[in-house]
């Protein structure tokens, strides 16, 4: 399962960005190029973990979330609808601030209103800074959020969304170090 994500994730180069130990895949970097059988295989797996039914939307964060959460769309039929880095000022746009092991910015969501049921697909959960406060202002919208996936994790910052009531979905969890990247787990959930 999942064997052409763990076998590209072992060879990921680690950078430094300040002190935070960035690894670069073609999932959450678009770096070297994506390959579309690996994200064939990770989308198959997200529709047989997840329940798609009576969703309106599949959400997903600029700028890496898109290409799993596209083919999602692409096989479902379900809209996709992104959440984006930057304001367009349109009537209803929610802002909230997005805080990772490396930057800091404001995200904005549009499209969305109460009582839509919605599904998050992100490609990397570490400290769940971004997820955290998108699902909190999701909550606050009255946006009914099914289910978060997110294609790696890394780190323990997937347990801060419990205090939200949510349990994030993670289809392989990395340990990122100077040395390299090592596997810990595959799909691990409740
Ligand atoms: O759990 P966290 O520590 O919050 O990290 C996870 C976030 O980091 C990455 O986004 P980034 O802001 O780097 O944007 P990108 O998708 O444009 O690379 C990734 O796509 C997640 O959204
Ligand atoms: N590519 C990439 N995205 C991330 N998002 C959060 N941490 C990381 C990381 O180490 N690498």
């Amino acid at each position: 399962m999942l064997e052409r994500l763990k076998d590209s994730l072992i060879n990921s180069p680690v950078i430094k960005r300040g002190e935070y130990n960035y690894f670069i895949h073609p999932i959450s970097d678009g770096v070297p190029s994506i390959d579309p059988h690996l994200v064939e295989e990770i989308a198959e797996y997200i529709l047989q973990i997840t329940n798609i039914k009576k969703i309106d939307t599949i959400l997903t964060i600029e700028a890496m979330g898109i290409p799993v959460a596209n083919a999602l769309s692409l096989k479902t039929g379900i809209p996709l609808t992104i959440v984006r880095k930057r304001p367009y000022f349109l009537e209803g746009e929610v802002e909230l601030s997005q805080s990772t092991g490396y930057s800091k910015g404001a995200l904005y969501i549009n499209g969305l209103k109460k009582g839509d049921r919605v599904i998050i697909v992100d490609d990397v959960i570490s400290t769940g800074g971004t997820l955290l406060a998108l699902v909190r202002a999701l909550q606050n919208m009255g946006v009914e959020v099914t289910d978060v996936i997110s294609v790696i994790g890394r780190g323990d910052g997937y347990l801060k969304l419990r205090e939200l009531g949510v349990e994030p979905k993670i289809l392989v969890t990395i340990d990122v170090s100077e040395k390299g990247v090592e596997i810990k787990d595959a799909f691990r959930n409740q």
